[in-house]
């Protein structure tokens, strides 16, 4: 097993080679699943001045101590148009909800709390504590760190940036990852098949992953088995960050992903991985472009887009999680395992892992079934029902049974 890198060293010279992300500035509309290139600040206090949290009136609470008390309402504080002047002793302003609290104010009335006859507001309830005023900054104060460095935008994300009165973001630039197929056997979805021939499965869902992850997939085909061929795929491609080459990985006469890679300039980082499935997996680099070759088995080509790709890609380490194994396993041979599987969460909340039946590196459908991958050290003893294991999620638990 000399010639194969650990699954640790494999991932130690993929961030050690990395390509460098690049910045740019988009508009926050384009900039879901992408990751900040620098902290965010807010540019202001949300909310930026005291507010009503209620539809009423705002009132000193000094003068509504007893129950009917009445007062005078002398104007208006609708959200958009703040009330100018200053609330005196036994005034009070009609506000709506989210209008800017009037300078003198320090509690708010309700209007079903309320009785309103022309300019004369009759209290129905007395009131010791100030009630439905929303401080400013109370979500955020200006000035502050929202958002570090590093972190993915989602919906809340976007909100918060937008709500801190931000337009454009500073965002690390998709990596292109450019697929290319291999395969004489390789037909499109759809096909008239003819003997021997196979649907092209591996790249759509290759494509969906590197989506999924930040990155930008693109289709540089499905290069036939001749080393001419091939090279000339990889000559021609434009701006492409991470070449994924997807097929003829292995040592079969047919497997020409290697040597055209290397004809087009190449340099070897590592050729194969102590993992399982997955082991014919390799990466070269030139200039800024990095290459990580999968072999076309597709559980083979899923497993280690997740366990190798999407390192690459997001920049993070994987993240484990405790799982209590039901059923009883083997001991483990030279590679590390990573076993199609499914997790759940039990009635006592913990997290449950079964393996798939059969382990076989050309099954897509344990990916549908499944939603982890459980993870075997290599030369791990044997292990009975109950104990604990590390899976990595590949969807939210509990999605499926
Ligand atoms: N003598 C040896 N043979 C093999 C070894 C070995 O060490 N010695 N390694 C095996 C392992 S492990 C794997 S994994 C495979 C990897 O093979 P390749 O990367 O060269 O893949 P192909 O031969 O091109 O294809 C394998 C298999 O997958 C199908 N395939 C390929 N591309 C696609 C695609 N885009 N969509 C769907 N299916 C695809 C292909 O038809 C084959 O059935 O090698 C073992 N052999
Ligand atoms: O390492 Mo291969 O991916 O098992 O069939």
């Amino acid at each position: 097993m000399n010639d194969l890198t650990s699954v640790d060293e494999a991932l130690r010279l993929l961030a050690e080679h990395a390509p460098t992300p690049t910045m740019e500035n988009v508009a926050l509309a384009d900039a879901l699943g992408l990751r900040l290139a620098s902290d965010v600040v807010a540019q202001v206090s949300r909310p930026p001045a005291a507010v009503s949290a209620m539809d009423g009136y705002a009132v000193r609470i000094a003068d509504v101590a007893a129950t009917g008390s009445t007062l005078d309402v002398i104007g208006e504080a609708p959200a958009g148009a703040p009330f100018e002047g200053t609330l005196g002793p036994g005034q009070a302003v009609r506000i709506f909800t989210g209008g800017v609290l009037p300078a003198g104010a320090d509690h708010i009335v309700i209007q079903e709390d309320a009785t309103r006859d022309g300019d004369t507001l009759t209290c129905h309830r007395a009131y010791d504590t100030a009630e439905h005023i929303r401080a400013a900054g109370v979500d955020f104060e200006a000035g502050a760190t929202l958002l570090r460095e590093g972190t993915v935008l989602g919906a809340a994300e976007l909100s918060l940036i937008a709500a801190a009165n931000l337009a454009t973001l500073s965002v690390y630039r998709r990596p292109r990852v450019g697929i290319l197929a291999n395969g004489d056997e390789l037909r499109p979805p759809g096909s008239d098949l003819q003997p021997g021939q196979i649907v092209n499965s591996n790249p759509i869902g290759l494509s969906a992953l590197i989506s999924s992850w930040g990155g930008e997939a693109v289709d540089l085909g499905v290069a036939p088995d001749d080393l001419d061929a091939i090279s000339e795929r990889i000559e021609t491609a434009k701006r492409i960050d991470i070449f994924l080459p997807v097929g003829g990985a292995s040592v079969g006469d047919h497997d020409l992903m290697r040597p055209a890679f290397a004809g087009a300039g190449f340099q070897s980082v590592f050729e194969k991985i102590a993992v399982r499935p997955g082991k014919p997996t390799w990466f070269s680099t030139k200039d800024d472009a990095v290459t990580l070759g999968l072999p076309g088995n597709p559980a083979s080509a899923f497993v280690c887009a997740w366990l190798f790709l999407k390192p690459l890609i997001t920049g993070q380490e994987h993240s484990f999680v405790p799982a209590r194994l039901c059923c009883d396993l083997p001991s483990n041979g030279p590679r590390t395992h990573f076993m199609r599987a499914n997790a759940r969460i039990t009635d006592e909340g913990m997290v449950e892992v079964k393996p798939a039946g059969s382990q076989d590196s050309s099954l897509i459908s344990p990916f549908v079934s499944g939603n982890a991958l459980l993870m075997r050290k290599s030369n791990s003893p044997a292990l009975v029902a109950g104990e604990c294991v590390d899976v990595l999620l590949m969807k939210p638990l509990g999605l499926s049974s």
